[in-house]
């Protein structure tokens, strides 16, 4: 396949290695050292199995010389999202899938304000990646797994061909019938995490050794969930109960890649997850109180150093 990452940070990265290696011919979207770096030295990808390195076939920061692909791998944060997507217009053809992997509920309604509707898929990216120097991914934890399809979930021939090259590459796309749940499903947990381990400056080994810090992630995440079946979204009865159980498993040192921003001093994604949860649930007609006070206390922090 044909395949562009825009643009090829953590996620981005993750899956450009991945599928460079497998064969397919990946355009990789990057700008500044970071793109310097992968021309240079190619793209390495440092996880806990080892590191990998691919030489994508192209590696710019100008999508018009990139062409229609295949597949577009939408993988910017919340706030580049409008730049990125104007960007891609020249990579897309009548059949050009693309798929936006933010955090959030809102990436591919966002998407479909700036490109064709019929290019426009969803999906849901479950991993722990981010640029740790120019040219380099590093994975914490051993998850990867990308969740994706049409808008409307419909049976689907490129969805279908993308998810064979993911899996195929060694990496996890599992089939669904329903996108918007699984969308929504990892916004309670990652509202709740977001928020939490960002404003609390803290791990999830913290978080679950602190009865205070659990308590506030509970009632975030099941607020969260209120907020998705009050806007109609099939969310499991038990989803509350799946996601302490999947924090009761991740890894102890591990954080959202939100407070990992913080400490950075990097711009926060909140408008897009915690101030999302808040004004989904006005929304809604229902209350968000725990989301909203995340939220404000973030807020200060929102542009980064
Ligand atoms: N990484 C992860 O583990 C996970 C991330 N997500 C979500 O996926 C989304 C992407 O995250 P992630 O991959 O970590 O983000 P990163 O910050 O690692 O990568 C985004 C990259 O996009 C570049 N970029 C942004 N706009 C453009 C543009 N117009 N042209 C070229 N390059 C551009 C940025 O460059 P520059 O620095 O120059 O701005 C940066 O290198 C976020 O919503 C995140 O929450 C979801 C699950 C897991
Ligand atoms: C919580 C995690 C690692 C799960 O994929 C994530 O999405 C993030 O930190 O951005």
């Amino acid at each position: 396949m044909r395949i562009a990452t825009m643009a090829t940070g953590g996620i981005g990265g993750f899956l450009a290695v991945k599928l460079a290696l497998a064969g397919h011919s990946v355009a990789t979207i990057a700008r500044g050292a970071h793109l310097a770096a992968i021309r240079e030295n190619g793209l390495r990808l440092d996880s806990a199995t080892g590191s990998e390195t691919a030489h994508p076939d192209i590696a710019t920061d100008r999508p018009e010389d990139v062409g229609p692909v295949d597949a577009v791998l939408f993988g910017v944060k919340g706030d580049a999202l409008e730049d990125a997507a104007r960007a891609c217009l020249p990579m897309l053809g009548p059949e050009t899938l693309v798929v936006p992997f933010l955090n959030g509920v809102e990436a591919s309604d966002r998407l479909i304000r700036i490109l064709p509707e019929h290019n426009v898929g969803n999906g849901v990216a479950r991993v722990s990646t981010t640029i740790f120097t120019p040219g380099v991914i590093t994975q914490t934890g051993a998850f990867h797994s990308f969740i994706f399809a049409e808008r409307d979930s419909r049976p689907s021939a490129r969805v279908d061909a993308l998810r064979a090259a993911i899996n195929d590459a060694g990496s996890s796309a599992p089939q669904t019938d329903d996108v918007v749940k699984e969308l929504w499903s990892k916004f309670v947990l990652f509202s709740a995490l977001s928020g939490v381990t960002a404003a609390g400056r803290c791990t999830v080994g913290e978080l679950r050794d602190t009865p205070e810090l659990e308590a506030l992630f509970k009632r975030a995440l099941s607020e969260t969930a209120g907020i998705g079946r009050a806007l109609g979204v099939a969310l499991d009865d038990d989803i509350e109960e799946q996601v302490w159980a999947s924090m009761l498993s991740f890894p102890a040192q591990g954080r959202a890649s939100t407070a990992i921003d913080i400490e950075h001093g990097r711009p926060l994604e909140i408008d897009w997850v915690s101030g999302a949860a808040a004004r989904l649930a006005a929304q809604a007609g229902v209350d968000a109180p725990v989301n909203a006070a995340l939220y404000a206390i973030l807020l200060p922090h929102k542009q980064g150093r």
